[in-house]
């Protein structure tokens, strides 16, 4: 099976497990492109061996990385547009629904940016916790309405992606400072909104986000500061609304520590969890491109947009 998936989906998806392509939307978009890339070079002679090859294809992606919803969704949106009866019906489906769904993923940031620009306002103060372009659409959107919007950036140990956003909000010309993960609580009586983004929503509000981000809201909670969750409705989890859970990916040791490190401190049980579940009652909104919900009224949304729920985006419709 695995030869029938081209060798630039495998690079992809090599990429997305290496991390070199990360951050929910930025995988879902890498994801349509090597489905499209699938599509475009395939020698299926048969309408049911291109359908099949596309199947591997999503397979080979969706194996990368477990929580972020929007590889599945990317994913099922791609392989649902397949309708035609010929090969290059079929073809000419997949490369307008990948099309089709990079345009409408970069709508709704731009729609999402715009409604949580317009719970900042002049003079504030963010703090944000890994790296987001959910999130930084809305700040990009204040910027654009004229606000002076300053950022406090947490550095998001073991991979530091607050690196990237330290570095994008300085070409946005927010005034920018790095504090350590650990420096946060200290730093929340100068902010005026946390800013985060969301790898996955499930259905009772909770959002499941960089490792930190539940630690980061209770005590912004407890601080009476704000949290807005910046995720595009592409972050909903279907599977969620049948009760299932969201699996939390675990990680390399190595980001932590690398080996000799770890045999001079005794070789101690290293975990490395990438997110965490924050409970719903820590967030004040989430800010979709529908508009801004308080995190217990997604569902409703979530029902509007998936029905009763999904197949696995390889399954037999
Ligand atoms: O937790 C992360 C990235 O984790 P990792 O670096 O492990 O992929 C981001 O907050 C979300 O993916 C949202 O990003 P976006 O708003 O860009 O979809």
């Amino acid at each position: 099976m695995e030869e029938r998936v081209h060798a630039a989906v495998r690079d992809t998806a090599d990429e997305i497990d290496t991390m070199e392509i990360r951050g929910a939307a930025t995988i879902a978009e890498a994801a349509a492109h090597a489905l499209r890339r699938q599509a475009t070079a395939s020698d299926a002679d048969t309408p049911e061996a291109f359908k099949s090859e596309l199947r591997a294809a999503a397979r080979t992606l969706y194996e990368t990385r477990p929580t972020a919803v929007s590889l599945p969704n990317a994913l099922r949106y791609v392989l649902r547009g397949m309708s035609n009866t010929t090969v290059e019906g079929l073809r000419q489906n997949v490369v307008e629904s990948a099309d089709e769904f990079c345009d409408r993923l970069e709508r709704a940031q731009a729609d999402l940016g715009q409604v949580g620009a317009n719970r900042l306002r002049d003079g504030d103060t963010i703090m944000t916790h890994c790296h987001s372009t959910d999130a930084l659409a809305c700040v990009e959107a204040a910027v654009k309405q004229g606000k002076h919007i300053e950022a406090i950036v947490k550095e998001t140990r073991p991979r530091n992606q607050g690196h990237i956003t330290a570095q994008e909000l300085h070409e946005m010309g927010v005034p920018v400072t790095l504090v350590v993960d650990s420096a946060a609580r200290r730093y929340l009586n100068d902010v005026d909104h946390v800013l985060v983004g969301a790898d996955a929503v499930a259905a009772d509000g909770s959002v499941i986000n960089k490792i930190g981000t539940s630690g980061l809201a209770v005590n912004a909670r407890d601080r009476g500061t704000p949290i807005m969750v910046a995720a595009q409705t592409l972050k909903l989890h279907p599977d969620t609304l049948t009760g299932h859970t969201v699996d939390i990916e675990m990680r390399d040791t190595e980001e932590i520590l690398d080996a000799d490190t770890l045999a001079e401190l005794g070789n101690p049980t290293v975990r490395n969890p990438a997110f965490d579940v924050t409970p719903p009652r820590y967030v004040d909104a989430i800010v979709t491109e529908r508009g801004q919900f308080p995190p217990e009224s997604i569902v409703i949304l979530m029902r509007e947009l998936f029905g009763e729920g999904t197949t696995e985006p390889w399954a037999e419709p």
